[in-house]
């Protein structure tokens, strides 16, 4: 079984994605990090982030290992990711590991941007995670927080709103919710009462009945 769960920056796709995994003892795949490490590939290669090639060859060459995943985490590196991610030479060189990956058995959790529309159309449960920016915000800043360091709260919703606008107007694999996923807003549920209802819909889901 494949779920796919997409949307925004700091809506909290990658905290359900795991706990839904855990849950059915699926594998889950933070796709973010794919990006990530080709924005941090590129950053540390010293060149400039719309130079379409020094990106297109990190994408072809990816190594999953490559950096630790604490240090993809920083705001820098999302802005990098989502700028080497309109690409859509750096998606395609992408896509083959996110489909082999889909095919983990007895299931795969994914989440990202594209995963319902464009990575694994035929997911048979589809979440696409909302909401607000400011909450988005709050959420991402108290993670920088904790992760250490001085943390400009302006300029980190500055930041998610620009994501969000690149995400969504790239010409390839834009940020949508795809025509058969279920919305889940979560800017008034704390993370258990999310996860709680991201499993009431893939059971809703699996029992074939429309999620309420
Ligand atoms: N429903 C929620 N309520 C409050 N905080 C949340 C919720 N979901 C996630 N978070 C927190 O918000 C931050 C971003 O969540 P994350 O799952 O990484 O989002 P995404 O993968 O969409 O970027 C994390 O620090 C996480 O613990
Ligand atoms: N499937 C995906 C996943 C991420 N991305 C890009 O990678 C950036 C970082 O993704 P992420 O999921 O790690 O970001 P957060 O939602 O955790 O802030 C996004 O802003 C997108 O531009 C994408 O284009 N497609």
């Amino acid at each position: 079984m494949i779920i796919a769960i997409d949307g925004p920056a700091a809506s909290g796709k990658g905290t359900l994605a795991k706990r839904i995994a855990v849950h059915y003892g699926f594998r889950h795949l933070d796709s973010g990090l794919l990006y990530r490490g080709v924005g941090m590939a590129v950053i540390l290669s010293g060149g400039a982030l719309h130079d379409k090639s020094a990106a297109i060859a990190a994408a072809q060459a990816y190594d999953p290992g490559r950096f630790p995943e604490d240090d993809l985490k920083s705001d820098e590196v999302a802005k990098a990711a989502s700028i080497v991610a309109a690409i859509p030479e750096v998606r395609t060189a992408l896509i083959a590991l996110q489909r082999s990956f889909a095919q983990s058995k007895p299931g795969a959790v994914i989440d990202g941007r594209d995963i319902g529309t464009v990575i694994a159309p035929e997911a048979e449960v589809k979440i696409y995670v909302t909401a607000t920016a400011e909450e988005r915000a709050g959420r991402r800043v108290r993670e920088l927080q904790g992760r250490g360091g001085l943390v400009d709260a302006a300029a980190v919703l500055a930041d998610i709103k620009a994501r969000d606008e690149r995400d969504m107007n790239r010409a390839v694999a834009p940020l949508k919710p795809a025509p058969d996923a279920v919305l889940l807003d979560t800017t008034y549920l704390g993370i258990d009462a999310a996860v709680r209802a991201a499993i009431d819909i893939v059971e809703a889901v699996r029992a074939g009945r429309r999620p309420a």
